[in-house]
């Protein structure tokens, strides 16, 4: 049986080992390719596929501008080209000849990887043990029996954005972050979308305000179906048919799956090494990192309450930080944790909605500032952009910020930071200047609006 000092499976999040462990040996498990989710099919390709959706809805609503722009087609194997064959799969394929062929502490396991008693894992028919152990095995889509069961061929994010053909009417299952990412993404280069959930608006674990405007943008674009149990699926020739509980049906040319995503935990035989989890299947970890297991930590989707990419990071630099240096252990922070839905309008938060702050029981600031009504928004001829501010009274801290609108992921960046460094809503106001006539000044109008 092979020993090592450490064993890390998964190379998403997993693969930052830092230069610290260099004169460690190491056992790097990886069962799909290398770098990820993030990397392969998650946040970095979607995003390249956004950023060209989003360069055809400006051009598309340029005429507002009095600017004559059209758009007449996207050439899909360009695009793939540009994403895949000179960006992505570069890296990972870089990536993975690095650790294989540069690093001579680590040992590469191109295989799936499964506990088998404390400390012990079997992967590639080898049983082997080290001192130390990182789960870092990321999640899957959760695909509803319905689809499965009804034998219709369907596309989750692992496979849609190699697509060889831009489908003509495309059927979206699901109502958050990744369905309403493609739904931009597809609708901008040509497909007609059809967007469903069950319950009464789009991306609901927003801040309301947000998902009811948002969802009101969106029915402009895409056949927005909600309130809506999904209870049959068939395909007949080409035409695939949605049925929902109330009779209606939608049809379409391919369906794309988002319907959220499960913890890889339930695949690795958690139970052989007495590692507890969750009811919804995430690894528990104490603030440190640390497993039930003595020696196993975990980190990212498979154990984390939140799944993104940047707090996937965060936890990495932690746990690594702690396996190095267990006389000084490190806690992961998950206050003031902003995301990002890259969608159209773009959706930007941080920290609590209105209904957490309230029901927190704080007493409460809340204001509202539309881009339309700022120098910047005018030029822009904005009519969906805004912003939203909740602010404790007491203290005058800023409790949660929301935006929606151009940019709003970078604009919401000055927010996170005055929440993380606790700068009040008074002074991040007006102990700065805001650039006129820039669309700051959305944020600062915002915040001026607070009546603390
Ligand atoms: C379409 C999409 C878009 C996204 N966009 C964003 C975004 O814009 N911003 C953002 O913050 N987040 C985004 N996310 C979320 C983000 O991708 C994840 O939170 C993040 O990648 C999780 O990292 P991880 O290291 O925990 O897991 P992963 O990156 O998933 O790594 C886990 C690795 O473990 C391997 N593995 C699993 N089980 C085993 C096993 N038993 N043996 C061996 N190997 C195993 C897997 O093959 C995988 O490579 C997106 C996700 C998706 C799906
Ligand atoms: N920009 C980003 O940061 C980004 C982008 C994509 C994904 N992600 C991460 O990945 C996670 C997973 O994304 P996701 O969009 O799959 O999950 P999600 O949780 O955002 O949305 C899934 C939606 O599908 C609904 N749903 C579940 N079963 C359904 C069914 N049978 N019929 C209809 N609707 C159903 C859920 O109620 C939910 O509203 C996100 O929560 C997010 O953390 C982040």
């Amino acid at each position: 049986m092979k020993h090592f000092d450490l064993a890390i499976i998964g190379t998403g999040s997993g693969n930052a080992i830092p230069e610290e462990l260099n004169d460690a040996s190491i056992a790097l498990i990886e069962a799909g390719r290398f770098g990820g989710t993030c990397l392969n099919v998650g946040c970095i390709p979607t995003k390249m596929y956004v950023y060209p959706a989003d360069v055809i809805e400006d051009a598309k609503a340029a005429h507002e501008l009095g600017v004559d722009l059209s758009y007449h087609g996207v050439d899909l194997p360009l695009l793939q080209d540009r994403i895949f064959g000179r960006r992505i799969d570069v890296i990972a394929e870089g990536g993975e000849r690095y650790r294989k062929d540069e690093c001579p502490n680590i040992t590469v396991f191109s295989d799936m990887a499964r506990f088998t008693g404390d400390k012990t894992i079997e992967v590639a028919g080898e049983h082997i043990t080290a001192d130390q152990i990182i789960v870092a095995a990321g999640s899957r889509p959760q695909i509803p029996d319905l689809v499965t069961d009804s034998g219709v061929p369907y596309y989750t994010n692992e496979d849609i954005m190699r697509i060889e053909r831009l489908p003509k009417r495309l059927l979206i299952l699901g109502s958050g972050y990744i369905a309403t990412e493609f739904a931009h993404v597809f609708s901008a280069l040509g497909s007609k979308v059809m967007v469903t959930g069950r319950s009464d608006v789009l991306i609901k674990h927003q801040d309301r305000d947000v998902a009811v405007r948002f969802t009101r943008a969106a029915r402009e674009r895409w056949d927005v179906r909600l309130g809506q149990e999904t209870t049959g699926l068939t395909k007949d020739g080409d035409t695939i048919t949605l049925t929902f509980a109330d009779g209606s049906t939608a049809t379409g040319d391919a369906l794309l799956v988002a319907t959220g995503r499960i913890p890889n935990g339930d695949r690795l035989n958690l139970a052989a090494a007495g590692i507890d989890t969750h009811g919804d299947g995430r690894i528990k970890v104490d603030q440190h990192g640390r497993t039930s297991a003595a020696g196993v930590w975990a980190l990212g989707d498979v154990s984390s309450p939140y799944q993104l990419k940047h707090v996937a990071n965060h936890e990495a630099r932690v746990v690594f930080h702690n396996v190095t240096h267990p006389e000084k252990l490190r806690s992961f922070r998950h206050d003031a944790l902003p995301a990002a839905i890259f969608t159209h309008p773009q959706i930007a938060s941080v920290g609590m909605s209105e209904q957490e702050a309230r029901d927190a029981g704080y007493d409460i600031a809340v204001a509202t500032q539309n881009f339309g009504d700022v120098a910047y928004g005018w030029a822009m001829e904005d009519h969906v952009g805004f912003s939203k501010i909740i602010a404790d009274k007491k203290t005058g801290l800023i409790l949660g910020a929301h935006l929606m609108g151009h940019q709003s992921a970078i604009l919401i960046q000055s927010l996170i930071q005055a929440m993380a460094l606790g700068t009040t809503a008074k002074q991040m106001a007006e102990d700065q200047l805001w650039i006129h006539p820039s669309l700051s000044e959305v944020i600062e109008n915002c915040l001026l609006g607070l009546e603390l």
